[in-house]
């Protein structure tokens, strides 16, 4: 995974992600319209397929809405690596196929606008501007699957047989 590094701070909170107002919009491309707004209104504007966010603790903080890693996800956000994450936005995100990754000491070592290369077997990124690297901790594989089949719905839809014969 390679891309284009948005920076954020510490508890970046899901109203900040995607704005209550936005919560009566359903489709991954409408919120993405919105995506970051309450940080940015022209986030949406400026990013591209592949980008990365990178923050420091507690990101997706404040509410239980799906709407935020929804909206990041149809924004073309590649990854959101974060020293840490809300545990609610952390399996939501898993859900609808959102991929995370914790990095400690990430956000104070990488700038906005910094390409970075993740190699997911060898659990490294790489900032391509410095060539610093940095540990990310891994999923574990059943997240890994769910992210691969795009999140928990096509997931299950898969292994609904299995389910029906037990
Ligand atoms: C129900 C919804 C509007 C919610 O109140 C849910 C929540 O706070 O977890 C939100 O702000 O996302």
């Amino acid at each position: 995974m390679k891309g284009k590094v948005w920076k954020f701070g510490d508890d970046v909170d899901t109203d900040v992600i995607i704005p209550g107002r936005y919560l009566v919009l359903k489709g991954e491309k409408e919120l993405a319209e919105h995506v970051m707004e309450g940080s940015d209104p022209d986030f949406s504007k400026k990013v591209k397929k592949g980008d990365i966010i990178v923050a420091g603790k507690n990101f997706g903080c404040g509410s239980s809405r799906e709407h935020a890693p929804i909206a990041l996800k149809g924004a073309g956000i590649s990854v959101v690596v974060a020293e840490s994450f809300a545990r609610i936005f952390y399996r939501n995100s898993i859900n609808v196929g959102l991929p995370l990754l914790e990095a400690k000491d990430i956000s104070k070592n990488i700038s906005q606008g910094d390409e970075v290369e993740i190699d997911m077997d060898k659990e490294i990124l790489k900032d391509l501007n410095t060539s610093k690297e940095f540990e990310v901790q891994g999923l574990p594989d059943f997240m890994l699957e769910i992210l691969n089949k795009g999140g928990l719905i096509p997931y299950l839809k898969e292994h609904i047989a299995d389910i029906k014969e037990d």
